[in-house]
């Protein structure tokens, strides 16, 4: 049966709920606040206090992540008076798995009651006048998957896990902007703070030449291998989102200045900028 029709999708509202049961037997309050890490911004979950951890082994139906800076656990705690869930971690598309698949640990959040989801990942920058280590506030996107036919909702053909069309121009809260932006001053480093439109493409590889210039052709600010589908998954269930993502790398636009790009630089370049991100996310928190 193929990842479209397989019965394991046709059961997702069910699996969902046995993962939110399996969950709540492990966690004392209800979190109100969702972060999902992308590659190399794991320590994001160090602002948690009191934390607790769960793998992603653990929990029924859940997708492991297969890629290296991805913890792949679950880390629950208190941050800025607020009770947060943190996913170190995601599972990819081209981990292997669907879409559909990929983002149930939004539903999951949303199950066990949180309204606030902040989704981070890391990108290629395709606006040439970004830089290596810039954070960009996603206003919106370019659904490059959605377009060609591969949406993390299509196929559901469950109203409780979502309608079955959705509006998304709205996606990205503009009052968590708005809050992302002032705790960017309070931090005084609106000179690496960004506001534009992020692509997702399937990876695994990273973008030739000539694709970074069509995504620039098309209006797009940056590329990554995620976080619109879960963007896509948080406004289905009805949560309140903010997407940023750390700008790892220029995207080639140029074949004479072309520099290859790895998973390990990409890596360390989140690291080299954790201390910024981990105090814009407490920030943001803090104001939600
Ligand atoms: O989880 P994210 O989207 O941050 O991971 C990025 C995209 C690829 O999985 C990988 C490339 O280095 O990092
Ligand atoms: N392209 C796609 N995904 C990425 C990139 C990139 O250049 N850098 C980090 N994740």
């Amino acid at each position: 049966m193929c990842s479209h029709c397989s019965s394991e999708k046709q059961n997702l509202y069910e699996h969902v709920q046995e993962a939110v049961a399996f969950l709540k037997n492990n966690i004392s309050k209800v979190p109100t606040v969702g972060i999902i890490c992308g590659s190399g911004l794991g320590s994001i979950a160090d602002t948690l206090i009191n934390p607790i951890f769960i793998r992603y082994e653990e929990v029924p139906h859940f997708p492991v992540a297969k890629v290296d800076g991805h913890e792949g656990r679950i880390v629950v705690g208190e941050l800025n008076r607020r009770f947060a869930i943190c996913m170190q971690g995601r599972a990819h598309y081209h981990d292997g798995y669907p879409l559909w698949k990929c983002t149930i640990p939004v539903r999951v959040m949303q199950g066990l009651g949180i309204t606030h989801l902040i989704i981070t990942n890391a990108v290629g920058a395709i606006n040439p006048n970004y830089e290596v280590g810039d954070i960009l506030i996603v206003k919106d996107h370019l659904d490059l998957m959605g377009l060609t036919g591969t949406s993390p909702i299509s196929g559901l053909d469950d109203d409780r896990l979502g309608p079955k069309f959705l509006t998304v121009t709205d996606a990205y809260d503009k009052e968590m902007i708005k809050v992302a932006k002032l705790t960017a001053e309070k931090l005084g480093i609106t000179d690496i703070v960004r506001e534009g439109a992020l692509t997702c493409v399937g990876g695994p590889c990273f973008e030739t030449v000539t694709e970074c210039r069509m995504l620039r052709l098309l209006g797009v600010d940056a590329v990554g291998m995620s976080n619109v589908p879960e963007v896509i998954v948080a406004r289905h269930c009805g949560l309140t989102v903010l997407s940023f993502c750390l700008v790892t790398n220029m995207g080639n636009l140029d074949h004479e200045s072309c520099e290859a790009i790895s998973h390990a630089s990409v890596i360390d370049v989140g690291a080299r900028r954790s201390e910024v991100i981990k105090k814009f996310v407490e920030g943001i928190v803090q104001n939600i």
